[in-house]
């Protein structure tokens, strides 16, 4: 290991710094430490504690003159620079009398568009976390590495929020002049990552690279395909598919270069995972390597129960994209074929698969919808409706009509197919219906993907105006139409027409921002709605 202080130039002289561990070393060093234990086939499994998730609304944008006409304020909370630099202060005390782990990694498999960072980690078990999600450079980059941006993951610092103007003792703050992240008050590992991604989605459209909150595969014949999605919607269950070659499963870039991901891994949502459902995610549990956070095993066979929330709804396992048999080892590929956007329509309203119209795709990035079902937020009971810009709101600090001009360049560029999916609830809303079969999705996705899908029969939905396949070999011809699986049409109307009321509401202030075309891409909210 080198003898010199990596983090001099910060200021920082910790009790004891490991550089660059490799993931054996960092694996013990993390059991030594008591952070973790070993599960029946190896893997790394650790506990979280009170965050089990990421912690929006505790992430804060140092406002000044070098942000303050590129940041969309409207949706990232500010801190002032001077409240950033007491806490950053504050970090500098706190890591002097640590022991510290710092890798020195990539975000971005394209050479011309990638980000030097270091990781400045607290925990061992986040340093390798951070190992496996990014992209891990070769020791002739690493002799030649120059840290541009520094993220900082202190869990055990508490922040304050009269001194550093946070909401609470949580913080993840954000300074782009000064290039640095830190991290304090919480414990889950997506934090970091989704810290590099914000990064990312800060620059790259300087140079018209279109960042996306989406998984990408590929395969022999090059026909890439997008699959956008907020959290939960399926990006990483569905493009792991042993058919296709995974790029990666959370973060990529889009550029006249073709695809590109930003990381070197995969986290994959571990809950109810079904070993033949998702067989490539569920062999990751048994292997060496593999960090699972918030899972549960036995004490004592150590066998893990991977039906368990007792510990968390979003437990999650991390690892190498390699795990994944017939992963991209560039984590690049050509311009795609195929756009998909997932959502999990809690309301059972959207049907499994939809061609939509390039305006009508617009329509729905700029819209972000998803539903939020009971068990991820505290007293929620019915489904809810969530919009969220570009399928990643929390992680986009640019004005959402920036990404939308990219996006919709790039779909016409290269006349990419788009496509809306619901893998969410089928013979009813949540409560009644059940969620859609991961195998009716994947047939339906195969077929739009291989061309085939687009070749059959469709029908115009009358309130979405999208096309919707009425045919598909192997997929019961009644989860196409979603009222057909209802008991009660006239809910299902209403519903319809409820949902659509919703996005019209959302979609009022990016109107100033598109074209009439996108406008017209609208749900028709005006329906007659039946007496109750
Ligand atoms: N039809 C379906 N398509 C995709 N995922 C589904 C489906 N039905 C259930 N699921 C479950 O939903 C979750 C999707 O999560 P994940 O793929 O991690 O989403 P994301 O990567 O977009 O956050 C997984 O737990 C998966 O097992
Ligand atoms: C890791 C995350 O991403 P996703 O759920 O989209 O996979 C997250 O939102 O914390
Ligand atoms: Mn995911």
């Amino acid at each position: 290991m080198k003898t010199s202080n990596i983090l001099a130039d910060l200021g920082v002289a910790p009790a004891k710094l490991h550089l660059n561990l490799k993931e054996a070393p960092l694996y013990e060093a993390a059991i030594r430490r008591g952070e973790g234990e070993v599960a029946k086939g190896g893997a790394l499994v650790v506990k979280t504690g009170e965050h089990t998730g990421r912690s929006a609304k505790d992430k804060f944008t140092v406002r000044n003159a070098y942000t303050e006409k590129t940041v969309w304020w409207d949706n990232n909370e500010s801190i002032t620079p001077e409240q950033f630099d007491l806490l950053w202060e504050d970090f500098q005390a706190h890591m002097n009398g640590n022991e510290l782990y710092v890798q020195q990694l990539f975000g971005g498999a394209d050479l011309d568009h990638r980000v030097s960072v270091r990781i400045v980690n607290e925990l061992a078990w986040h340093n390798l976390f951070i190992r496996h999600l990014l992209r891990r450079p070769t020791d002739a980059e690493l002799a030649t590495f120059e840290n541009d941006f520094t993220i900082v993951n202190l869990p055990s610092f508490r922040a304050d929020p009269a001194r550093h103007g946070t909401r609470s003792s949580t913080v993840i703050a954000v300074n782009f002049e000064k290039k640095m992240i830190l991290i304090g008050g919480t414990s889950y590992a997506g934090e970091t990552k989704k810290s590099v991604f914000t990064i990312l989605n800060y620059l790259l459209p300087e140079s018209n690279v279109m960042p996306m909150h989406c998984s990408v595969n590929t395969s022999e014949k090059e026909d890439a395909a997008i699959f956008f999605g907020l959290s939960g919607t399926g990006k990483t269950t569905l493009s792991a598919d042993q058919s296709r070659i995974l790029v990666g499963d959370d973060e990529h870039g889009w550029s006249e270069n073709g695809l590109f991901n930003f990381e070197g891994g995969c986290y994959a949502k571990m809950i109810n995972l079904s070993q033949e459902a998702e067989p490539e995610i569920y062999a990751t549990t048994k292997q060496w390597g593999t960090v699972l956070e918030n899972t549960v095993m036995d004490p004592v066979t150590r066998e893990l129960d991977l039906f368990d929330n007792s510990l968390a709804e979003n437990s999650r396992g991390a690892y190498p994209i390699s795990a994944i048999p017939n992963a991209s080892e560039s984590g690049r590929c050509g311009q795609p074929k195929n756009l998909i956007m997932l959502t999990a329509d809690a309301f059972g309203v959207l049907p499994p698969i939809a061609k939509l119209t390039p305006e009508q795709a617009m329509y729905h990035f700029l819209s972000g919808y998803t539903a939020k079902v009971a068990g991820t937020e505290k007293g929620v009971t019915e489904p809810t409706a969530a919009f969220s810009t570009c399928f990643g709101a929390p992680f986009m600090p640019r004005h959402p009509s920036e990404y939308g001009d990219l996006l919709g360049k790039l779909i016409e560029k290269y006349n990419v197919d788009c496509w809306l999916v619901s893998t969410g609830w089928t013979g009813g809303p949540y409560g009644t219906g059940s969620r859609m079969p991961i195998k009716a999705t994947r047939a339906l996705l195969n077929a739009a993907l291989d061309g085939s899908l687009v070749r059959g029969e469709f029908r115009k939905d009358e309130t979405f105006g999208f096309m919707v396949p009425t045919k598909l070999e192997g997929v019961d011809d009644k989860i196409l139409t979603p009222r057909e699986t209802w008991a009660d049409k006239a809910a299902y109307d209403a519903q319809a027409a409820k949902l659509a009321g919703m996005f019209v509401k959302n979609f009022k202030v990016f109107e100033a921002y598109v074209s009439d075309g996108v406008k017209a891409a609208a749900p028709v909210a005006q329906q007659t709605v039946p007496a109750e």
